[in-house]
């Protein structure tokens, strides 16, 4: 039995008639399953939370499959009692994709679903979690990447792209990242502030213009941020850009899509199981692409292998 759980709005309304499709071949192969679709932001992690709930009616092992893109993931992940026996599935149906695309996954959703239905592999993964917030602590897990700075604003600026549905509806909405992007790199300010990895080491930053923190390679649709990231491994890899120009930073960018930014000024890289942040200015923080304010205080940690991915 598979519980699917679809965000149709995903893919800027494409995501419908993904799951029309997939739902015809399912039928049609008397796949067992039951579908929820998602009617507003935030409802993945309701229905996440219900099916994993101990007072659900079917307490046996879940397989949970989402559709939808990294946003509705995230969702799901923090919608998830980790007590709970599930095994998690995903078809990709979104702009960005880089959790599929981390995970070396078919990216088309037809085969995604047909490799899916064939696999019989569990492979456990971590997860990510950003916390912030003294008086009233917000924890937000994540299983693609958290960043703050830059990267969030760029997130931030999506949100109300007109843009993003148009180069979807085009088939090329992954390039919406590349063009928000250069544009944000124009207006989004950076700030001083240090960095503890561990609880040992210490990193004083001048003009931050963001730090990532991965369990997958890639964030923003295909940007090779952490070209060492492993998921299995229970580290974050940390990319933290400062002191850099906009048209370094540009430059800089443009070398990440094929992970060669590493080894330029202005890049450093970390591997830690916990890094904590103060920026002297707040700054937008996300976590997989979903966007949680301005911080100025944030802790980021590992939790080694606790999902348990259908692949
Ligand atoms: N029925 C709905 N109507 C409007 N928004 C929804 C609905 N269901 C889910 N959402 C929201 O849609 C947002 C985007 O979804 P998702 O990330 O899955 O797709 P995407 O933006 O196309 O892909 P990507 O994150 O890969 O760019 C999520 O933040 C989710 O909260």
């Amino acid at each position: 039995m598979y519980y699917f759980i679809v965000n149709p709005h995903s893919r800027s309304g494409k995501g419908m008639n993904i799951w029309n499709r997939l739902k015809e071949r399912l039928d049609r192969e008397e796949v067992s399953y039951e579908a929820y679709l998602t009617e507003r932001p935030g409802h993945a992690v309701e229905l996440t939370a219900m099916l994993t709930s101990p007072h659900h009616e079917d307490t046996d092992p879940k397989n949970i499959v989402v559709l939808g893109g990294d946003g509705t993931l995230n969702e799901v992940l923090n919608g998830l009692s980790m007590s709970a026996p599930v095994s998690l599935g995903y078809i990709p149906s979104g702009s960005g994709n880089d959790f599929s695309r981390g995970m070396k996954l078919p990216r088309n959703p037809e085969k995604a679903l047909e490799f899916l239905l064939d696999s019989q592999r569990i492979r456990t993964i971590d997860y990510g979690i950003l916390s912030y917030g003294k008086e009233r602590p917000v924890h937000r897990r994540f299983i693609v990447s958290s960043g703050i700075g830059y990267d969030a604003d760029v997130c931030q600026s999506l949100l109300s792209s007109r843009l993003k549905k148009l180069l979807n509806q085009l088939h090329i909405g992954k390039l919406v990242y590349l063009v928000i992007g250069i544009k944000r790199i124009l207006l989004c300010k950076s700030a001083d502030g240090c960095l503890m990895l561990d609880g040992v080491k210490k990193v004083n930053l001048k003009r931050i213009r963001f730090i990532s923190s991965h369990i997958q390679k890639f964030e923003g649709g295909g940007f090779r941020f952490a070209p060492k990231a492993d998921p299995s491994d229970g580290y974050l890899d940390l990319c933290v850009v400062s002191g850099v120009s906009k048209l370094r930073l540009t430059v800089l960018l443009l070398a990440s899509l094929v992970g060669r930014h590493t080894s330029c000024n202005g890049v450093r890289t970390y591997t830690c199981r916990e890094a904590s942040l103060h920026t002297e200015k707040p700054l937008f923080v996300h976590t997989d692409g979903e966007v949680l304010g301005k911080q100025t205080d944030i802790v980021v940690r590992c939790v080694e292998k606790k999902i348990k991915f259908m692949c």
